[in-house]
């Protein structure tokens, strides 16, 4: 992901590299930059976001592995750092956010929504950091509507059959050589299903969004926000 944010900043015609770095220990290059994008690895985020708040520098992040305790933590981290904002997005494809914002819609009218997952085997993480954040919105979704627990009778399992649990909602990840990244979101109620799917075939299909994090960024309202949704006014 680095080396496509090098060629889609090179490429735009308004935005200029400063460097580009894959070790904690070549921060001071970035020192000067007025926006840093971390695609890193979830172990070494917070401490990149903390150097970027304590040097004033503007942060976009495509980096999984954010929960509530985590987002929490870096709200504290910029309440001590005045200045910098932080834009983290579990997926820059407009697509993606799409596809989460329906689901979202979709789940107060549904007993029944899992997710499943599709990555590139080199993937670290799981489940990914869109599965994650669609359980959240879909969870969100259906207590506001106050919904029921989902109907579930299994008693007898093999650990991991039914998937990770994410506040409620079963997340299901799969690792398979010839796919990049990709989601199914599947919803049941009696007589009828609906599945919402969104397939990233290229690495270059977040750019754009990234693009517009980077153009954005200083100017958000919050000195976190998570998600694309409030720059594409979906929010
Ligand atoms: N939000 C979105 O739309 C997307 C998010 N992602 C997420 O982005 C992250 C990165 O994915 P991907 O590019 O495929 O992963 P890679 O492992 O290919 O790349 C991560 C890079 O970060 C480097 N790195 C590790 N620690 C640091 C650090 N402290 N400072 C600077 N560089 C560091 C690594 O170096 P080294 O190899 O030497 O360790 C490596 O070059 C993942 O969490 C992934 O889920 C991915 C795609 C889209
Ligand atoms: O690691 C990836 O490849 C991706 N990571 C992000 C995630 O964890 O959701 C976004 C996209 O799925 C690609």
């Amino acid at each position: 992901m680095g080396s496509e944010v090098v060629t889609a900043v090179q490429a735009a015609a308004d935005t200029e590299l400063v460097a580009a770095i894959d070790d904690a220990a070549e921060r001071d290059k970035v020192r000067g930059a007025d926006v840093v994008v971390d695609f890193t690895h979830p172990g070494e985020v917070m401490g990149n976001l903390r150097w970027l708040a304590e040097n004033g520098i503007h942060a976009v992040v495509g980096t999984s592995g954010f929960d509530d305790a985590r987002i929490a933590e870096l709200r504290e981290v910029l309440a001590a750092n005045p200045g910098p904002n932080v834009l983290i997005a579990p997926n820059f494809g407009i697509a993606a956010v799409l596809m989460m914002n329906f689901a979202a819609k979709a789940a107060p009218y549904f007993e029944s929504t899992e997710i499943v997952e599709l990555h590139h085997p080199n993937k670290a993480d799981a489940p990914s950091g869109t599965a994650y954040r669609t359980a959240e919105l879909v969870a969100d979704a259906r207590q506001q509507a106050g919904a029921e627990p989902m109907p579930d009778a299994t008693t007898s399992e093999i650990p991991g059959a039914r998937g990770a649990e994410v506040e409620g909602v079963r997340v299901h990840a799969l690792r398979m050589t010839g796919m990049i990244a990709h989601q199914e979101v599947v919803f049941g109620t009696h007589g009828e299903t609906l599945r919402i799917r969104h397939d990233s075939m290229n690495r270059e299909s977040f750019m754009p969004g990234v693009l517009l994090g980077v153009r954005r960024v200083a100017e958000l309202p919050e000195r976190v926000t998570v998600g694309l949704e409030p720059l594409l006014g979906l929010d």
